[in-house]
């Protein structure tokens, strides 16, 4: 009886190890995967080979074969950042119905029969004996890999993981590196996988290919879910109802042919119930269920009367925009210019060779009938689109083939007709991950020491600011998603600001909003080009170009017609007749 606890108590941290690495994956990161058992079975594989056919000690071997592990899962990484969900859960299986296709069939790995004969694990010259000994190098593990996560989800890396969650364009238009962050993600995550396979190796000496199979896969993704998506002590709890499941079972006296099937049942309906019950999880918060896009027309955003209280500070008297940060040298006013740029969908040329030119310290407005093109320039001009014809420059800089998040970083940032918060993270951690330094969000800056680490760093104090000076900061722990509408654009402009941008292009920002809100958003825009900071806002209210913009852009059917003062453009009959339907 001993031996069979001090077993089971080697195989729960192995699978809380596995818990917590596949919650950085789908409860941060948002990404679904099949293959971690399969990436299991790597990690024990290459242990086992390394420690019974090379005679290598314990801790070399198990980092090598996380290492190996890691560099197995890249592909999958790759395909995360390029592929949908559906296409990349695909993908997971195929990975997984592989890698145990390999075991099944290499020599090195024993083929079917599975590879035995596994010695007990040596550190340091120190044979460990007895299972007891196994037993606490496993949990002596499996602390130091719960301190790693615990370290990584805290960090400006996790909080960037958490915005891809939630809206991979969004984030990307910050300058976030969305590629790099899911690839390092899920490399790291297999790594991890890695470690508790090495771990399971030298616990059972035995490993064959029925360990790892999709069964193995299913039963990590059940455990996470149960636990708590996001839940830190989530894997935790989920691995123990995942080993302790079997156990109570096999107690029962079910046989092993029926205690399998029986156990996968009981799986499968606990995450169906949780799922319908309660998707985060035991464990979980809500907010790590991943948030629908908070759009314009969505519930979560029904426009209502702004929360224009006086007690609301106006956000032009404290805008520090412009000012220098300490140690930050001052950035000169830059003109972002288009040269012929066009690009056409099929048949259609929605943006045709058109030049302009967005100037430092004024509002322009693009306006036009819809369908006129504008948010298709303004995609051209932040490089969500790429352009079929033209050029795009930042100041002295040709931007035209530069990523958005690129461009970005540069200094050009955009909002979105549909506004794209991170709907399910709070109030301060969309500015703060909008106000992190995309240098410092490396995952291997989280453990260096700080002065070794690259970016500006002070990203909370940054965005604390930003939330004081835009009168959002009673709102700060509150869900983007449970925002009133005009606080919503609110916290889409504090996003905005908080990343220090240079030019700022605004898809129909005051859309929705009643005049209080408007005139608080047009005193905003007023106080930020004071500095030589530039904005463009696509606007359908001549009423508001006129408040607002000191020089406009009138498109239509993909053409720039004419551009001018605002009185100018609207005094044009030509143009009345286009935009107003009304005869020349
Ligand atoms: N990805 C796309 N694929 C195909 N057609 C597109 C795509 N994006 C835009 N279009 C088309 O290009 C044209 C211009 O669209 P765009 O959204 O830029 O216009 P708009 O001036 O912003 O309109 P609105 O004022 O209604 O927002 C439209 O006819 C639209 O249907």
């Amino acid at each position: 009886m001993t031996y069979y606890l001090i077993s089971l108590a080697g195989l729960l941290p192995i699978f809380i190890i596995l818990g917590l690495s596949f919650n950085l994956l789908l409860g941060y990161g948002g990404l679904l995967s099949v293959s971690h058992g399969g990436f299991f079975g790597v990690g024990a594989y290459v242990t086992a080979i390394l420690i019974t056919n090379n005679h290598l000690e314990f801790i070399p071997a198990v980092l090598i074969a996380a290492a190996i592990t890691g560099v197995v899962s890249l592909s999958v990484g790759y395909a995360a950042g390029r592929l949908s969900d559906e296409f990349l859960f695909i993908v997971t299986i195929a990975v997984q119905v592989a890698l145990v296709e390999l075991f099944n069939n290499l020599s090195v790995t024993g083929r079917s029969a599975g590879f035995a004969g596994i010695p007990r694990p040596t550190i340091a010259g120190f044979h460990l004996n007895s299972n007891t000994d196994v037993g606490v190098l496993i949990w002596i593990c499996c602390a130091i890999v719960a301190v790693i996560c615990y370290r990584v989800v805290r960090s400006p890396y996790g909080l960037l993981l958490k915005a891809l969650r939630e809206d991979v364009p969004a984030a990307r238009s910050l300058g976030k590196r969305a590629l790099r962050t899911k690839v390092t993600v899920f490399a790291f995550s297999a790594a991890i996988a890695g470690v508790a396979g090495g771990l399971y190796a030298c616990n059972i000496q035995f490993v064959s290919p029925a360990d790892f199979t999709v069964d193995r896969s299913v039963e990590i993704l059940a455990l996470t879910i149960i636990g708590g998506l996001a839940a830190f002590w989530g894997p935790f709890l989920g691995a123990t109802v995942v080993v302790v499941l079997p156990e109570a079972l096999s107690f029962a006296n079910i046989p092993d042919t029926v205690a399998g099937p029986i156990n996968g049942i009981i799986y499968t309906l606990a995450v169906l119930v949780l799922l319908v019950l309660r998707p985060q999880g035991i464990l979980g918060r809500k907010d790590a269920v991943r948030s629908k896009v908070v759009t314009a027309g969505s519930d979560a955003a029904v426009p209502e009367p702004v929360d224009a209280s006086p007690s609301r500070p106006d956000p032009t008297v404290h805008l520090g925009i412009g000012a220098p940060e300490p140690g930050v040298p001052h950035q000169p006013p830059v003109e972002l210019r288009s040269d012929g740029l066009g690009v056409a969908f099929g048949g259609l040329k929605a943006v045709d060779c058109v030049s302009m030119a967005v100037r430092p310290g004024e509002i322009t407005a693009l306006v036009g009938p819809n369908g006129a093109g504008k948010t298709t320039l303004f995609n051209l001009l932040t490089g969500a689109v790429r352009a079929d014809e033209g050029r795009s420059f930042f100041g002295d800089r040709e931007i035209t083939r530069l990523s958005i998040e690129r461009r970005a970083q540069l200094g050009v940032v955009r909002s979105f007709q549909e506004m794209r918060l991170f709907a399910g993270m709070s109030v301060l951690e969309n500015v703060q991950v909008a106000a992190s330094d995309p240098a410092g969000e490396t995952l291997l800056g989280q453990f260096l020491p700080v002065r070794f680490r690259r970016g500006r760093g002070g990203e909370r104090q940054r965005a604390e600011e930003v939330l004081r000076t835009l009168g959002l900061d009673d709102r700060r722990d509150v869900l983007a998603r449970d925002l009133s509408y005009a606080e919503q654009k609110m916290l889409m402009m504090a996003r905005l600001l908080a990343t220090g941008a240079r030019c700022y292009l605004l898809d129909e920002p005051m859309s929705g909003l009643d005049q209080a809100a408007r005139s608080q958003l047009t005193a905003l825009l007023r106080r930020m080009v004071q500095d030589g900071t530039s904005v463009c806002i696509v606007e359908h209210s001549m009423q508001v170009v006129r408040e607002v913009a000191s020089w406009v852009l009138f498109l239509e059917s993909g053409h720039l017609l004419t551009e001018g003062t605002p009185e100018d453009v609207m005094s044009d009959p030509e143009l009345r007749t286009i935009y107003f339907g009304q005869p020349a």
